[in-house]
């Protein structure tokens, strides 16, 4: 499924009435219609009776929150619509569906006295539930004072909310919030999701998020020119190929891994069993030569090579560099970063080493540290680099502040990607994979336990264990996906608690997941 942005989803709805003769009116009946059956599902079976605040912006949105508004008187909902806006902005259809239901005497009060705010206020008190369409897609800009203060007397009431398409004050393409914006329980969206609908502080607001496609035709829905798309579950069966019947260990993949320093060896194990553990056919492990035994100890299955050190415990150097070019001849995909320090004769073997490979890589951690003022270095790599940063990083790597990072995420990453001609994958509670083509992939796999001490390890590990068994382009996006999936199930068990081990111990499982999926076998 492809994710929208605002102007894409007007163009949608304008080529819907100029090529399919499709009219507003009929996609604001099945939304409002799709609205009002939302609300029954949130409140059981037996809705007769039962009292619902209908609140409705004079935009298109709120022309949604009317017909809903109808559908609901009809299947006997005692209602209230508390209208707030300018009627005199009403677009046709939007007029048409609050005749409608003045005409059907259902109570209309316009937010214009105290006595009205006072109203509504006692009426919320004792709603069952509250249907917002004060703002939709059409929103932008600094709230409005008396639509602030609707959302703020909304949210303190902690009543059951159905946002119509998107929490109101929510930026439909950034997901931002300027002041305050509406916490919904439910949100139903219309055609497509949108950006705003993934990204925090506007994911932790919409709640369960339904989509709904109001008869749109599909043709407009999988339009190509739009360029974010959803990395669900039917996208994830597609990546990664069944592994052959006759598969051996060395066509699955010799990935090198070069991590870990004095203090820092649990990255290094991390990142390397990883990469076993979503079916890489072989690892090596390069680490600096005085923690190399340590890891020989602690790895029973990784292969294990000391590199020259610049300081103790840390590799770098010439001699470093020498051995790292020399083991990576014959290995089909390399890991460079988790745990190596950040020491300047560490970061100039990092970048000369990635400017010789000529093989699928995956900067991390340290390594994309080493790239702090030399960005022009990343683009002029002779294989296209897979970046995996988290916000800190990605601010770090840009110059730019975290805050200014995730003010606009989808842009910033879509941008950097281009710019540095990588693979940007975003690690946030939504990770976004953007490729230099303007393609931007989404993934709500994954939770908040996840964001723990070595977990980025894990996701760089499996990443490049993949790169051989599969297209290595595409690795990124099955990597998030697994690695999420694994930490979902990790969470299961250990909730909050979760430890970057337990994703890792997760990573057959996901694969086993993925597969019943591939193979229609039956999911446990
Ligand atoms: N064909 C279509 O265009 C369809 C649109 N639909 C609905 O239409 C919505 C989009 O409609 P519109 O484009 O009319 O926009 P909205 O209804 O989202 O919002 C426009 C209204 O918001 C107000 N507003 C904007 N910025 C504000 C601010 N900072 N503070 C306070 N008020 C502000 C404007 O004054 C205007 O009244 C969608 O979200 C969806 O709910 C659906 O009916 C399906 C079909
Ligand atoms: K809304």
């Amino acid at each position: 499924m492809r994710i929208s942005l605002v102007e894409e989803m007007r163009d949608i709805d304008k080529k819907a009435a100029e090529t399919y003769g499709l009219s507003t009116a009929v996609l604001m009946e099945n939304a409002g219609h799709r609205t009002a059956e939302a609300v029954v599902e949130l409140l059981g079976t037996t809705v007769a009776g039962k009292s619902v605040i209908v609140l409705a912006g004079s935009g298109n949105n709120g022309g949604d929150a009317f017909v809903a508004a109808r559908h609901l008187s009809n299947f006997g909902v005692r209602l209230k619509i508390f209208f707030i806006g300018d009627a005199t902005h009403f677009s046709p259809a939007t007029a048409a569906n609050c005749e409608t239901v003045k005409k059907m005497g259902v109570e209309i009060h316009e937010l214009s006295s105290d006595r009205t705010w006072d109203r509504l206020t006692v009426s919320l008190r004792l709603a069952d539930a509250v249907v917002d369409g004060v703002l939709g897609t059409g929103f932008s800009g600094e709230l409005r004072k008396p639509v602030l203060r609707l959302i703020e007397l909304v949210n303190g009431m902690g009543k059951s909310v159905v946002s119509i398409d998107i929490p109101s004050g929510v930026a439909a393409d950034t997901g931002a919030v300027s002041t305050v914006a509406m916490q919904a329980a439910v949100t139903l969206t219309f055609g497509l999701p949108k950006v705003g609908h993934f990204l925090c502080p506007g994911a932790a607001l919409t709640g369960k998020l339904l989509v709904d496609d109001i008869g749109l035709p599909l043709q407009l829905l999988e339009e190509k020119s739009i360029r974010q798309v959803l990395l669900d579950d039917a996208l994830a069966t597609t990546l990664l190929p069944l592994r052959p019947l006759d598969v051996h260990k060395g066509s699955c993949g010799h990935v090198l891994v070069v991590a870990g320093s004095r203090g820092m060896t649990g990255a290094a194990y991390l990142a390397s069993l990883a990469a076993l553990r979503i079916g890489a056919g072989m690892v090596t492990l390069a680490v600096p030569e005085s923690i190399a035994e340590l890891m020989e100890m602690k790895t029973t299955e990784v292969m294990t090579v000391p590199v020259p050190e610049c300081a103790p415990g840390v590799m770098g150097g010439d001699e470093a560099l020498a051995r790292l070019l020399e083991l990576s001849e014959g290995k089909d995909a390399v890991l460079i970063g988790p745990g190596l320090g950040r020491l300047e004769a560490t970061g100039e073997v990092v970048r000369k080493f990635a400017a010789y490979l000529e093989k699928p890589f995956v900067l991390d951690a340290d390594a994309l540290f080493a790239f702090h003022g030399h960005l022009k270095e990343l683009a002029r790599c002779k294989q296209m680099p897979v970046l995996t940063p988290h916000l800190g990083e990605l601010a770090g790597l840009l110059g730019e502040t975290v805050e200014a990072v995730r003010q606009d995420l989808l842009k910033c990453v879509r941008e950097a990607a281009a710019r540095l001609q990588s693979v940007i994958v975003a690690k946030s509670e939504c990770t976004l994979v953007a490729y230099p083509n303007g393609e931007v992939f989404f993934t709500t796999k994954g939770n908040p336990g996840m964001a723990t001490a070595g977990c980025g390890d894990v996701l760089a590990g499996t990443v490049v264990g993949l790169m051989q068994q599969m297209e290595s382009a595409l690795a990124p996006l099955a990597g998030v996906y697994l690695h999420g999936l694994a930490g979902d199930l990790a969470a299961s068990h250990s909730g909050d608690g979760l430890i970057a081990s337990d994703v890792l111990a997760q990573l057959p499982r996901a694969l086993v997941n993925l597969r019943r999926r591939q193979t229609g076998a039956d999911i446990k």
